[in-house]
């Protein structure tokens, strides 16, 4: 396990009330800016302020030596794209929001002793790797970018990692579908600053047992809804989940209760217990068909769908994806998570995932990204887009 650092040493991100000028004072240093971006706690629904400074850098950008920037700004999503008349158009897109912090704000820079990155100096907190090192990525590439061969379009978002009925991109692929239009888009979401192609589908159901209420002491007159859940967990850990191989890519399946409630008070038996259910299935796979597979895996129960998301194939064999792997001399693996790369794909827009940060890691309490790996990401992007 890797250690959480020192509480009681000074932080190491040190914000000052303008935010804007405090990420543009590192904006040719990606490592160092994804610390910044980490102290500005931006939990999903709470992005309006970053997105406000991200604005601020993306306006300093259009100002200075490279090419100006058409801004737009829909909710907390913003959208910066060159307009040089270029023949194709890439969309590089980054969500701004994090899950729940976790004791892993503020913000370290830090070499770890232990853990995968043993040894490396790490920019550790919430947010680190999924993904804000991405957005600095991006950020420190549109400050950088001089002359690039195709038009580029940066795209800046809220609410990834909540239901995808709140989804920014989703927002604006709806209000003003022309904002994501291109040829090709990247997710900077953290793939080892490699290729990570598709991704996995989600689903989550209730899955709903019911009872009869009693009185505790003479539970013989009730029938326990809580107690009925345990053959429910049984059909869940019983399950043995899949990998499927997708045009090349092993695309590893989970299926896991992630929530459950039922009561009503110390002395009553109840007569309800709701068991959320997520299920990530592999892109050969529809939202229907995972669908089917939990209302068959629950018969018997009543099962209510509370948020689905399709998944996406890789699509690599498309000749821009091809070229994209080529100048990266990248080995592509498969995403495991959500991204909008499925949203993208559904848009007609091949799309694949590119960013820094270990994927094992989002989400996790322990969340960090390399600094070495920050800075080759950019570095890789940049020429990318310059030199193909
Ligand atoms: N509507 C979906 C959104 C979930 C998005 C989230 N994505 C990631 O964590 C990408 C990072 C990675 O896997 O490398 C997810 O997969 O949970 C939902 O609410 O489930």
């Amino acid at each position: 396990m890797t250690a959480h650092p020192p509480a009681e040493t000074a932080a190491d991100f040190s914000p000052d009330d303008d935010l804007g000028a405090y990420l543009l004072a590192a904006i040719d240093d990606p490592a160092e800016l994804t610390g910044r971006l980490c102290a500005i706690e931006s939990v999903s629904g709470n992005e309006g302020t970053i997105a406000d400074a991200v604005v601020t850098v993306l306006e300093a950008i259009s100002a200075g030596d490279g090419p100006d920037l058409e801004i737009l700004r829909d909710g907390d999503t913003i959208v910066a794209r060159t307009r040089l008349g270029r023949e194709e158009r890439i969309v590089i897109a980054g969500h701004l929001d994090t899950v729940p912090v976790e004791g892993n704000l503020p913000p370290r820079r830090m070499v770890l002793e232990t853990g995968e990155a043993a040894g490396d100096e790490v920019i550790w907190g919430r947010g680190a790797c999924d993904m804000k090192a991405g957005v600095a990525m991006a950020l420190t590439a549109a400050s950088a970018l001089r002359d690039p061969i195709r038009d580029v379009s940066w795209v800046f978002y809220d609410h990834e990692e909540v239901d995808a009925a709140l989804n920014g991109l989703g927002r604006v692929s709806r209000n003003h579908p022309d904002w994501l239009a291109g040829d090709f888009a990247i997710l900077g979401e953290p793939s080892n600053a490699s290729v990570e192609g598709g991704c996995n589908g989600t689903i989550r159901v209730d899955v709903t047992t019911s009872g009869t209420r009693a009185h505790s002491a003479r539970a013989f007159m009730g029938v326990n809804a809580i107690h009925a859940a345990a053959e429910v967990l049984t059909r869940l850990s019983d399950h043995v989940a899949e990998t499927v191989t997708v045009d090349g890519l092993d695309y590893r399946e989970s299926l896991s209760a992630v929530g459950i409630s039922g009561g009503v008070a110390g002395n009553v038996v109840p007569d309800e217990c709701r068991i959320s259910v997520n299920y990530r299935f592999a892109p050969s796979k529809s939202a229907a068909e995972a669908e089917g597979f939990l209302r068959e895996l629950f018969t018997g129960y009543d099962v209510v769908v509370t948020d689905s998301a399709e998944g996406a194939r890789p699509g690599l064999d498309r000749p821009i994806a091809q070229d994209f792997l080529t100048a990266l001399g990248a080995e592509p693996a498969a995403k495991l998570g959500w991204t909008d790369v499925s949203r993208f794909s559904a848009l007609g827009v091949p799309a694949v995932n590119f960013g820094p940060g270990n994927p094992l890691y989002a989400h996790k309490s322990d969340e960090h990204v390399r600094v070495r790996e920050v800075e080759s990401a950019t570095r890789a992007l940049l020429s990318y887009l310059e030199k193909g």
